[in-house]
C-alpha cells in the first residue's frame, strides 16, 4: 500500500473539494495503479517525480511519487482545475536543500529570476549621497545579516535571501516570509526579531542536518523526516487521520505541523519537573496536549493527568485532546491508565471523594482538630462573615478579605499551621506586609474563626481542599500505596496557588521522578492569585526550563499593542526570575488595532454595533467575533444594547461557546479562547473595578493587583487572531495611557 504525505499547502482545500480529495486519496492508498486515478507523469516537467491524478472531470491533483522503498510514497501537493494543475506540475519540484538536506517544495519560474516582490521603497539606483541618511534602511542589513549568512550558512534560497535583504520594513519582511518555504520564512522572522544565527539554527534544528545519501529518493525521504520539514509535511497513517486532516484543514494545523521547538518539548524527557513558559498564543497548550499523548503512548498502562486552573479550559483541552487523537485512551477514573483531564479543583474534589474516612484524618492534620472534609465553596463569603464578627480586632488596613485570603493561602496552608504558636513563628516570604507579634495574634484569631465557621458549616474553600487532598495522597505514598499518576501536565501554571502546587506534587508522587511534572505557564498572564515561587513548595526546576516565543495566534500588530499594555509592569516567573517579552514575535501581519474614544456610553454602544455589523458584512463568521468586557454587569448591558441596535449577540458565562452569533464575555472568561475579531469594550478609567479597593492593604498588594489588571488586558488583547478594536467612553483607562 502506498504511503501518503500531505503538504501543508494541500491542507487549504475549498470546502467543495474536501470530499473529492478524500475519495481520491483513499483510492490512492488502496492501489495507485487503479485505472480511475490516472496517476501520470507530465511531459517536460522540471521534476521527473511529479505526477497528476484525476480527481473528477474538472480537477486534477498534483503529487510527487518517491520510489525506492518497498512501497511508493506520494507527497500530495494539492488540487487545481485541470489546466492550472498541469501548468503547476510542470514547474514544481520536490528537492532537498543543498545546505541542510531538508526536503522542500519549490516552484521554478522559467521566465523570471525571482518569485519574491522587490519592496516598492527599495532604491533601485544607487542613491545620491544626500538622500542616503533619509533612505529606509534594510531591516536585516541593520542587524549585520549578510547574504552569505542566509544562503551559505542557513540554506535559504538565494532569491528569497535577496528579497529579504532588500526589505526595509518588518511588515514587508513578514510578507516575504509568508510566501516562503515554512522553515525559511520562520528563520527570517527569527533573525529580524534579533536572534543570532546560532539561535536560529538551534530553534529550527538546522544544527542537526539530514544525513546525506547517494540515492536521491532516499535523500528526499530522509529530508522529509527532519523536524523543520515537519512544519510543511505530515505522514498520514490511517484513513481516519486522512479524513480529519482534510476536514479540519488549516484549523487543524496545530495537530500535525509542529514547530521543531514545540516538537522538542513534546518528545523531550527530563529527570524531573520541566517548565515551559511562553507568551500568549505561542502554542503552550498545543505542546501540553501533544506531550500528554506522547507520554500516554510511551508504555503500557501509563497514567497521565492533564490539568489547569479553570474548568472551562480543562473542558476545552479534553475536546482538543480528542481532536488530536480519537483513539487515545481517556481515563474517567483517577489512577486508571490513560489520560485524565480535569480542572485542578475538580481533581482535589475527586481525591477527597475517594478518600473516605482517611480524608477526614487528612483534614484534621491540615486544618486542625475537629475539621472534616466538607462541601467545596469559594472562601470570600466566609471571610466576609468572619470579618463582620471579628473585624474590629484587626488593625483597619488588615480588615480585608483579600489580605486574609492571601495570608491563608500563601502562608498558613502551605506551612500546615494549626496553632497560634506555629503562626507566631512562621516565615512569611514575599508577603509585603510586616506583622509584629500583636498583629499576628489578631490575624490568627480571625483565621481560627474562619476555620471554625468552615468546620461548623461543613465547608472547605478550594485551597483548603487542595491542601487536604495533597496531605491524603502523601500519607498514602508513605504507606506504600504509591502515587496516582506517572505524569502530570499543567497548563496556565501561573494562576495556581501553593496548595494546588502541593496537590500536583502529591499526584505525581512526593519524590522527584523522570517526567513527573510538566508545567506550561506565562507569568504575563497571571490574572488570579499571588506570585508563587515553585522551589518553596517542593518543586525544583533547576535548569529544566525553556521559553516559546513565536506567536501562532495573533498578528504582529495586535501583539505589539498587547505588549505595550504589559510594558510598564515588572513580572517574575515561577523560578522568581524576571520575565522578558522583548523577543516575542508573530509570523502574521494585519491591520493596526483601531482605538476609539467615545464621548459617552450610548456612542460607545453605537460604535460597537457598527463595528460588528461591518465585520459581519465583510463575511466574518459570527461566532468568531467577541466583545470582551471587564465584568458581568457590563457584559449583560452590552448584549442588551447590541440587541437594541439590531445586532444579536450571546452572553457567555461558564458554558461552552455555541455557534451562530457574536459573543460577549468577561476578559477572565476569555482566557484560553481565541477569535478572529475582538472588540475590547469599556476601556475607560472606571474599568479598574471598585472591588480592587480591598487590595489596598499594602502598597505591594495594590501594585500586584494593578499588575494583574495589565495581565488581564494582555490576555484579552491576545485573543484576537486577525483584528483588534478598543473603545472607551470619557477618560481612557490608565493602563492604555
Ligand atoms: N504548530 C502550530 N501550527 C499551527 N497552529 C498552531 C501551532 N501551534 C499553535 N498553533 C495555534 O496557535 C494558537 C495558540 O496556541 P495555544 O493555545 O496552544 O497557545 P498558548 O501559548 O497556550 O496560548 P495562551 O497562553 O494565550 O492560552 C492556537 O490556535 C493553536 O492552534
Amino acid at each position: 500500500m502506498p504511503n501518503i504525505i500531505m503538504s501543508k499547502s494541500s491542507n487549504k482545500l475549498e470546502p467543495s473539494l474536501k470530499k473529492k480529495a478524500y475519495a481520491f486519496l483513499e483510492k490512492l492508498t488502496e492501489n495507485d495503479a487503479s485505472p480511475g486515478l490516472h496517476i501520470e507523469p507530465i511531459h517536460n516537467s522540471v521534476d521527473q517525480r511529479v505526477r497528476t491524478g484525476r480527481v473528477d472531470d474538472f480537477f486534477r491533483a498534483v503529487l510527487f511519487k518517491i520510489t525506492g522503498a518497498a512501497e511508493p510514497t506520494y507527497v500530495f501537493h494539492g488540487i487545481w482545475p485541470h489546466d492550472d494543475a498541469i501548468a503547476l506540475a510542470k514547474k514544481t519540484t520536490l528537492t532537498v536543500n543543498p545546505v541542510n538536506g531538508i526536503t522542500e517544495i519549490r516552484t521554478v519560474e522559467p521566465t523570471s529570476e525571482t518569485t519574491y516582490d522587490t519592496p516598492a521603497e527599495a532604491p533601485r539606483e544607487p542613491p545620491v549621497v544626500e538622500a542616503v541618511d533619509d533612505a529606509p534602511h534594510p531591516v536585516l542589513d541593520a542587524l549585520g545579516i549578510t547574504s552569505t549568512d542566509l544562503v551559505d550558512l542557513l540554506g535559504i534560497d538565494r532569491d528569497l535571501a535577496d528579497a529579504a535583504l532588500a526589505a526595509t520594513t518588518e511588515d514587508h519582511l513578514l510578507e516575504i516570509a509568508g510566501g516562503a518555504v515554512e522553515w525559511q520564512g520562520l528563520a527570517l522572522i527569527d533573525l529580524a526579531s534579533g536572534h543570532n544565527l546560532a539561535e536560529v539554527r538551534e530553534r529550527l534544528a538546522l544544527d542537526q542536518p539530514v544525513e546525506a545519501s547517494t540515492n536521491d529518493d532516499e535523500a528526499i525521504l530522509r529530508g522529509l523526516d527532519h523536524a523543520a520539514a515537519k512544519l510543511s509535511f505530515t505522514y498520514i497513517e490511517s484513513n481516519d487521520e486522512l479524513r480529519r486532516a482534510i476536514d479540519e484543514g488549516d484549523f487543524g494545523s496545530w495537530r500535525v505541523f509542529l514547530h521543531p521547538e514545540q516538537r522538542r518539548y513534546v518528545t523531550g524527557r527530563w529527570k524531573g519537573p520541566f517548565r515551559l513558559s511562553g507568551g500568549a498564543g505561542t502554542g503552550k497548550t498545543v505542546v501540553v496536549l501533544h506531550r500528554a499523548r506522547s507520554l500516554a503512548r510511551s508504555g503500557q498502562g501509563r497514567r497521565v493527568i492533564v490539568t489547569t486552573y479553570t474548568t472551562n479550559l480543562a473542558d476545552a483541552m479534553k475536546r482538543d485532546l480528542y481532536r488530536l487523537d480519537p483513539q487515545l485512551t481517556v481515563s474517567n477514573t483517577l489512577g486508571d491508565p490513560g489520560v485524565y483531564v480535569a480542572g485542578i479543583d475538580a481533581l482535589a474534589a475527586r481525591v477527597l471523594k475517594h478518600a473516605g474516612e482517611a480524608g477526614h484524618v487528612a483534614a484534621a492534620a491540615v486544618l486542625g482538630a475537629g475539621a472534616r472534609v466538607g462541601a467545596l465553596r469559594p472562601g470570600n463569603a466566609r471571610w466576609n462573615e468572619v470579618l463582620d464578627i471579628h473585624g474590629d480586632e484587626l488593625p483597619t488596613e488588615l480588615r480585608s478579605a483579600s489580605f486574609l485570603d492571601a495570608e491563608y493561602a500563601t502562608v498558613v496552608l502551605p506551612a500546615q499551621i494549626t496553632t497560634e504558636a506555629e503562626y507566631l513563628k512562621v516565615r512569611r516570604p514575599g508577603r509585603g506586609v510586616s506583622l509584629d507579634r500583636a498583629r499576628r495574634r489578631a490575624v490568627w484569631r480571625v483565621i481560627a474563626a474562619y476555620r471554625n465557621h468552615g468546620a461548623l458549616d461543613r465547608q472547605m474553600d478550594f485551597d483548603e481542599a487542595a491542601a487536604v487532598a495533597a496531605e491524603h495522597l502523601n500519607s498514602l505514598s508513605v504507606n506504600g500505596s504509591g502515587y496516582v499518576a506517572d505524569h502530570v501536565l499543567v497548563d496556565e501554571g501561573q494562576d495556581l496557588t501553593p496548595s494546588r502546587w502541593r496537590l500536583l506534587r502529591a499526584l505525581a508522587g512526593p519524590e522527584q521522578r523522570p517526567d513527573d511534572l510538566f508545567i506550561a505557564e506565562d507569568s504575563h498572564q497571571r490574572i488570579y492569585g499571588q506570585k508563587v515561587v515553585l522551589s518553596r513548595y517542593g518543586i525544583a526546576i533547576v535548569g529544566r526550563s525553556r521559553r516559546l516565543t513565536l506567536n501562532y495566534r495573533t498578528t504582529a500588530q495586535n501583539l505589539a499593542f498587547a505588549l505595550g499594555v504589559l510594558a510598564p509592569g515588572t513580572y517574575t516567573d515561577l523560578d522568581d526570575e524576571q520575565e522578558k517579552s522583548s523577543d516575542y514575535r508573530s509570523a502574521r501581519s494585519g491591520p493596526v488595532p483601531s482605538l476609539r474614544a467615545c464621548t459617552g456610553i450610548a456612542e460607545e454602544y453605537d460604535h460597537a454595533a457598527d463595528t460588528i455589523k461591518g465585520w459581519l458584512a465583510g463575511g466574518v463568521v459570527p461566532d468568531t467575533i467577541a466583545v470582551l468586557v471587564r465584568d458581568r454587569l457590563l457584559r449583560d448591558k452590552v448584549v442588551a444594547a447590541l440587541g437594541e441596535r439590531g445586532v444579536g449577540a450571546r452572553a457567555v458565562d461558564r458554558e461552552e461557546i455555541k455557534g451562530g452569533m457574536p459573543v460577549v464575555m468577561t476578559m477572565h472568561r476569555s482566557k484560553g479562547t481565541e477569535f478572529s475579531r475582538v472588540l475590547l469594550f469599556g476601556m475607560s478609567e472606571s474599568s479598574i473595578p471598585a472591588g480592587l479597593r480591598s487590595e489596598k492593604y499594602s502598597e505591594s498588594s495594590w501594585n500586584d493587583a494593578i499588575l494583574r489588571e495589565r495581565s488581564l488586558l494582555y490576555v484579552a488583547s491576545t485573543r484576537a487572531r486577525d483584528e483588534l478594536a478598543v473603545s472607551w467612553s470619557g477618560v481612557t483607562s490608565p493602563l492604555l495611557a
